[in-house]
């Protein structure tokens, strides 16, 4: 069989052998080109594995070759090699469809770590099974919003560019970085999923890029952060607008120089993680208030993919049903009743799919026999064309009825303390008084994680890290 073959497109002599040298000891076959000219020639001569260009050519920019190989070359992968400290034309090389990068000078590593996995992509036998888990197929859907989905994320998920997912709370936004990760050649290395949102700021530094043993009072051995962990991987930050300023400094530096020091390390480690950033807030505007530094924006937004609400996609209702009753209740164990189909169309899901895996979680509790009636779902707030579409608090709140809901935990307050009493143990009465009012939240909500959070004002993710941390769970069937 022949080998992968190819093209090396440069116009200096010493690097262009070099770049030939490297790819031959790995056993690949390459051929050259000085000029953009000759690059098209061959291109239109031979299929190639890879193309890897320089970006200054002496007839035109490397980038025309990056447009013109991702329109008419779709299966070949392209990378550039861009000048040291041009970070600007790495991003521009990426968003026109360059596959990934090497920086001059060219760190052999890293630009063999690449080719790797651009060969990866074009040898169907190293691809991953589409069975994997994580694949699209756990994005339930078929409406034109998630078919278009499908086929950006198996796009997207041929490159290596950072990408950038925008959507509500419970869009899925997870599940589609997953989906692109389980798609790409990372597929058999971790997936490591961050919510920036929930980390102490006084340990971030310390959870994203790990320490060394004695770095600090109670480091007793060394430990790798999250960009060890996501090593030859994907690293998704969810709720990235949620990052303090100090740490987006000190992410930016990390993804622009591919490097990470571990706190009282002394030199730095390469890392080669992709990055998918997420977030249900408009950062855009958080770069016009100055929450969120521009240079990390415009390094994260390279590629952007948005999630559509489940109320504009609401004909994916009975597909989503359908898998979320089954996993809960196993196929056949649970069904709707009369009219529920058309109740659960007519509300605006301001939680989305999560929201809906309440509520049907919910309601199967409440449901006699396994179904589901319509006043079982318990729907409040925002309906179909109200103009809130965010998460409302209920009305009113709603006590703790007899019946089905006399099963939800009962809040037990923490002892009262007197004016200038001080509590024996701060961490415990806190930890009482947290309990105390997530549960009050929760009792109000009937459970419901998405309205309990928007009651409490944080995000849904922080309240199921809360209720884990806790010990509080949702009421048994
Ligand atoms: N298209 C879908 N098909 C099946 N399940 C879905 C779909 N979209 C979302 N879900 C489910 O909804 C829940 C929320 O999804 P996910 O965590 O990916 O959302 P998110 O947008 O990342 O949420 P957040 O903004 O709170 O981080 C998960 O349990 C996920 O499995």
């Amino acid at each position: 069989m022949s080998s992968p073959r190819i093209l090396v497109v440069d116009d200096e002599p010493d690097l262009r052998e070099l770049l030939e040298i490297t790819l031959l000891k790995m056993g690949l076959d390459v051929d050259s080109a000085a000029t953009v000219r000759e690059a098209r020639a061959l291109l239109g001569q031979k299929p190639y594995a890879l193309v890897l260009t320089d970006m200054r050519l002496p007839d035109g920019l490397g980038l025309e070759l990056v447009r013109e190989v991702a329109v008419h070359h779709k299966s070949t992968p392209i990378a550039v090699i861009t000048a040291y400290g041009s970070a600007e034309n790495a991003v521009v090389a990426l968003k026109a469809g360059a596959f990934d990068y090497v920086s001059k000078p060219v760190v052999l590593d890293d630009l063999r770590a690449m080719v790797r996995a651009a060969l990866k992509l074009s040898d169907p036998a190293a691809a991953p099974a589409a069975s994997q888990a994580g694949d699209t197929s756990r994005l339930v859907g078929q409406s034109p919003a998630m078919q278009a989905l499908r086929t950006q994320i198996a796009r997207l998920a041929r490159s290596q560019a950072p990408i950038a997912i925008n959507g509500e709370s419970g869009s899925g936004k997870e599940l589609a970085a997953r989906a692109i990760h389980a798609q790409s050649a990372r597929a058999g290395k971790p997936f490591v999923a961050v919510n920036c949102g929930a980390i102490p700021e006084a340990l971030m530094e310390a959870e994203f890029f790990g320490y060394r043993k004695g770095a600090f009072t109670g480091a007793n051995d060394e430990r790798d952060g999250f960009f060890q962990a996501a090593n030859g991987g994907t690293l998704m930050l969810d709720e990235v607008a949620d990052l303090p300023l100090a740490m987006q400094v000190k992410l930016l530096r990390a993804i622009q120089e591919r490097r990470v020091r571990k706190i009282g390390a002394t030199v730095e480690e390469p890392v080669d993680v992709r990055i998918i950033s997420a977030t249900h807030k408009d950062l855009a505007r958080c770069v016009e208030n100055g929450s969120f530094r521009q240079d990390l924006f415009y390094r994260l937004n390279v590629i952007e993919l948005t999630l559509p609400p489940l109320r504009e996609r609401l004909d994916d209702l009975p597909l989503l049903v359908d898998a979320i009753l089954a996993r809960l209740a196993g196929p056949g164990g649970a069904r709707l009743g009369p009219g529920v189909l058309d109740a659960l169309r007519g509300y605006a899901f301001p939680g989305n799919v999560r929201e809906l895996e309440n509520v049907l979680e919910r309601a199967l509790a409440f449901a006699d026999d396994g179904v589901i009636e319509v006043g079982d779902l318990l729907l409040k707030g925002a309906k179909l064309g109200d103009a809130a579409v965010v998460p409302q608090p209920p009305q009113t709140p709603v006590s703790v009825a007899p019946g089905p809901t006399a099963a939800l935990e009962q809040a037990a307050p923490p002892p009262p303390l007197a004016h200038d009493a001080l509590p024996s143990n701060l961490p415990d009465y806190l930890s009482q008084v947290e309990r105390d009012i997530i549960l009050r939240a929760l009792n109000q909500t009937q459970f419901n994680r998405t309205q309990a959070a928007s009651l409490l004002g944080i995000s849904v993710r922080q309240l199921r890290y809360q209720m884990q941390k806790l010990d509080i769970h949702a009421p048994e069937p």
